[in-house]
């Protein structure tokens, strides 16, 4: 019997944003879409338009123009259903030195207006016990590491259950086992049903606690999808060729110059490194043609470009503008 596809509501809609600071284009005609129970990352190097963005969408800062739906609502149409259905963790929030853990979101449920004094103290506990912190509660908060006020922070996020959670650098400065408990804790809360946007300048942060995510580069768009997805967009399928001759490495790469999806020839002694966008017909013919031409290749190694390569590439680029 077949299954009909299960068809997943959509948690966070962006359509055509756009932030600007004066002159300057932050954020570039955003449109993005994510499912409903994602742990979806957002990528990109310093200045890339990812807290602005975040921002736009936490709704403390109205864009340019363009459109948020967050569960459907619109953020600029319906603001207080907006915030009861967003968390935001901002890049290092900071925690209050003179009061204890539990005092710190004791005083957030009273003002999320989270039932009775019991009800709330009932929910700092489930958030502290969410995050691992449970021991904690009567800590100073200034007397904690760098990871345990991350998950506190992200407990105060928590408190009011919301749907969406935006979460900015919330991995920076943490070490593996924290960003393990992080990963932990956030794949418990997209089972709950809640979708997590979460943003890094560093792939492999987010590569393994992300489902799908998005690749973001002065203020544009550049990818979306899952890790393999967005590697093919953003490489052009970019590939690595490596051959070694028996000789004559230095008259084969003359011989290559210009042939279709060569980009770039590199010689260290009798290996060459191509990077190559070519098709498969013109790998094929490449090697061929070395052949019938009378060089003798030793070796030939086809290797994809890493997502972490791609990324530094895209890094880069904006430094040599
Ligand atoms: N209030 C502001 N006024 C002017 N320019 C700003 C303002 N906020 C951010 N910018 C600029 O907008 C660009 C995008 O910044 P944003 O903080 O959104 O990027 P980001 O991807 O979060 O960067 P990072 O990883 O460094 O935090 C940067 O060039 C930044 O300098």
């Amino acid at each position: 019997m077949q299954t009909k596809p299960e068809t997943r509501r959509t948690a966070i809609e962006i359509r055509d944003l756009r932030v600007d600071y004066g002159d300057f284009v932050a954020v570039d005609d955003v449109s993005l879409q994510v499912p409903a129970g994602e742990v979806f990352g957002l990528v990109g190097p310093n200045g890339a338009g990812k807290t602005s963005t975040f921002r736009v969408l936490a709704t403390l800062m109205e864009p340019t123009y363009g459109e948020v739906f967050l569960d459907g609502v619109d953020i600029q149409e319906d603001i207080e259903m907006a915030r009861r259905i967003v968390g935001y963790m901002p890049d290092l929030a900071p925690v209050p030195s003179d009061l204890k853990v539990g005092e710190f979101l004791e005083f957030h449920a009273a003002a999320y207006g989270l039932g009775t004094r019991q009800q709330q103290r009932d929910r700092v506990a489930e958030c502290l016990e969410e995050v691992g912190m449970t021991e904690q509660r009567k800590a100073w908060c200034a007397k904690l590491s760098r990871g345990q006020t991350q998950r506190v922070v992200l407990a105060k996020t928590l408190l009011h259950r919301p749907r969406v959670m935006i979460l900015d650098e919330p991995a920076s400065g943490l070490d593996p086992l924290a960003r393990r408990d992080l990963k932990d804790a956030l794949r418990r809360l997209v089972k709950t049903g809640a979708t997590v946007f979460v943003s890094s300048h560093i792939l492999s942060e987010l590569a393994e606690m992300c489902t799908s995510l998005c690749v973001m580069n002065r203020g544009k768009l550049l990818a979306a999808g899952t890790a393999e997805e967005v590697r093919r967009l953003m490489g052009n399928g970019g590939r690595r060729l490596t051959m070694k001759f028996v000789s004559q490495a230095e008259a084969a790469a003359d011989w290559m110059q210009g042939k279709p999806g060569i980009e770039a020839i590199a010689r260290e002694g009798e290996s060459l490194t191509l990077a190559f966008a070519g098709e498969e017909d013109h790998q094929a013919e490449l090697m061929a043609g070395l052949v019938m031409a009378g060089f003798r290749m030793v070796s030939f190694e086809e290797r994809k470009s890493s997502f972490e390569e791609i990324l530094v590439e895209v890094a880069e680029s904006n430094r040599k503008r």
